[in-house]
């Protein structure tokens, strides 16, 4: 018989909510929470909890608040699983609950708001730029300007949370983005800052002048849990858990920029601070999310579901290892440890007990590939090379796409639309880049590879 998981059994103090954060998911409960907790000196009187708001469905946070948000979180190493519970999140509220939104940021012991919404959900523009144009930025506008409505977007939330604090007097605060964009505190300050501004000069200015928008680079592979999870966590440790998260071992939190309102001292669990993040940030995103991307499409084109699945047939191997030759041309930067990074990110990705599925990594491609495919063709071309490594990711993606009625995708209107004769390449490749859809032999190049890709030549 399994015990029910709440704070009063375990002995677990609440900690005092002194954070907000922004899309209750998986990766969330299995990265800033976790250094939240690992940061305490002292594990029974913790000086910092969470209030943590889901992104759209309420489920996750109905399901956390009912165990008074206390979670198991199993670390899945090759040789066994390791349980924790997980008590940093003092609060799981929806993303609906605005009102207590704004309530936490008006209060100046709210110190910073981390964020996991995924990729799409700052509905940026090119170039990662605010763009009010963008049908969610110009919807989202009218309601903060008009009042008709809640707002319901990321941004859209965290400019009405702001605006209390600003009303408040409540001082600065920092928001911490937690999602694989490239300088992804800048895309934060655009999507927030930007609207901000449009919907009222004067809020604008004050966000200017009174958050602190870091930039993160953030890696621990944590897959969307099986359903049997929970069945092997209460066999395990005895516990019924409705919510348990699965993640590898390994994580890894590297921050740039200030914290006005003060922090956790996250570097006791092993964040590191830095001036200069690009370069960190650069090796994630094209090393191990570029990697993913292409497994991801050329991997289930050739009839793979998982990341080791497809990682251990030699063609998908090979794709990986030359993306990667072309990636660290440009990956110049001192003290990268560019072979250990690489050998370390074959072992992760080859765990047989983490079933990553591709079709997860898949979506959303339009927004993926543009920070993970794009910069390495770009430089490769700069450099007088055809990239070919890195148009053979964009081909995987187009062959992928090919004769499907359904794609999961922000841009899945515009992917369907593409015309299926001669300029369908093109088309594709203009949602990634502008610039390189206009260039024939880049055209051509992810044609010949695409052709090469389609699933009938497995
Ligand atoms: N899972 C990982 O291994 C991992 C590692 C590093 C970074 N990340 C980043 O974290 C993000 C979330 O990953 P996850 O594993 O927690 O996924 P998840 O599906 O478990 O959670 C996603 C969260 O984002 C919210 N969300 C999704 N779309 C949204 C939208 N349009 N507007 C507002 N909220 C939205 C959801 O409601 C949910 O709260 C990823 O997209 C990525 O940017 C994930
Ligand atoms: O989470 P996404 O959708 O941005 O990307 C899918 C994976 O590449 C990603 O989740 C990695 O597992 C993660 O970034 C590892 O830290």
């Amino acid at each position: 018989m399994s015990t029910p998981l709440n704070r009063a059994a375990l002995g677990l103090p609440i900690p005092p909510v002194r954070l907000v954060h922004l899309g209750l998911g998986a990766f969330f409960r299995a990265h800033q929470a976790w250094y939240t907790q690992h940061a305490e000196t002292d594990p029974a009187d913790p000086q910092w909890g969470y209030a943590a708001f889901t992104g759209r469905s309420p489920v996750m946070a109905e399901l956390l608040a009912a165990q008074d948000g206390l979670y198991t979180l199993v670390e899945r190493a090759g040789d066994g699983d390791r349980h924790e519970v997980i008590g940093a999140i003092a609060e799981a509220r929806a993303a609906e609950d605005v009102d207590r939104l704004r309530e936490l940021l008006a209060a100046p012991g709210t110190a910073a708001v981390t964020i996991t919404v995924t990729e799409a959900a700052y509905h940026l523009g090119a170039g990662l730029a605010f763009d009010p144009s963008v049908p969610a930025v110009a919807a989202e506008l009218e309601r903060l300007r008009t009042g008709a409505g809640a707002p319901a977007t990321m941004a859209g939330r965290l400019v009405a949370g702001l605006d209390a604090r600003r009303r408040a007097g409540a001082g600065p605060i920092a928001v911490v983005p937690c999602d694989n964009l490239p300088a992804n505190g800048t895309a934060a300050r655009h999507a927030v800052q930007g609207l901000a501004a449009a919907v009222d000069p004067r809020l604008g200015r004050w966000v200017e002048e009174h958050v602190s928008f870091v930039s993160t680079s953030i890696d621990r592979i944590t897959p969307r849990a099986e359903d049997e999870l929970a069945e092997t966590v209460a066999r395990e440790t005895g516990r019924t858990d409705r919510a348990p998260v699965v993640t590898e071992p390994f994580s890894s939190w590297v921050l740039s920029g200030e914290f006005p309102a003060g922090r956790p001292a996250w570097e006791r669990a092993g964040a590191v601070f830095v001036d200069d993040i690009e370069p960190f940030e650069n090796r994630k995103l094209w090393l191990l999310n570029g990697a993913h991307s292409l497994l991801a499409y050329a991997g289930q084109l050739r009839g793979h579901s998982t990341v080791a699945e497809a990682l251990a047939d030699p063609d998908c191997r090979d794709a990986v290892e030359a993306f990667w030759d072309e990636a660290c041309a440009h990956l110049t930067a001192p003290g990268l440890a560019l072979l250990d990074y690489r050998e370390a990110l074959l072992e992760r990705f080859a765990n047989p007990r983490i079933a990553h599925h591709l079709a997860q990594i898949a979506v959303d491609g339009s927004v993926k590939l543009p920070m993970r495919a794009v910069p390495v063709l770009t430089a490769e071309r700069a450099a007088g090379r055809d990239g070919r490594a890195a148009a053979r990711m964009i081909a995987a993606w187009v062959a992928f796409l090919d004769g499907r009625t359904q794609v999961q995708d922000t841009a899945a209107e515009q992917i369907l639309a593409a015309d299926a004769g001669p300029d369908r390449v093109r088309a594709l490749l203009g949602l990634l880049d502008r610039e390189l859809a206009g260039q024939d032999d880049v055209v051509d190049l992810i044609t010949r590879l695409a052709a090469g890709l389609a699933p009938t030549t497995r």
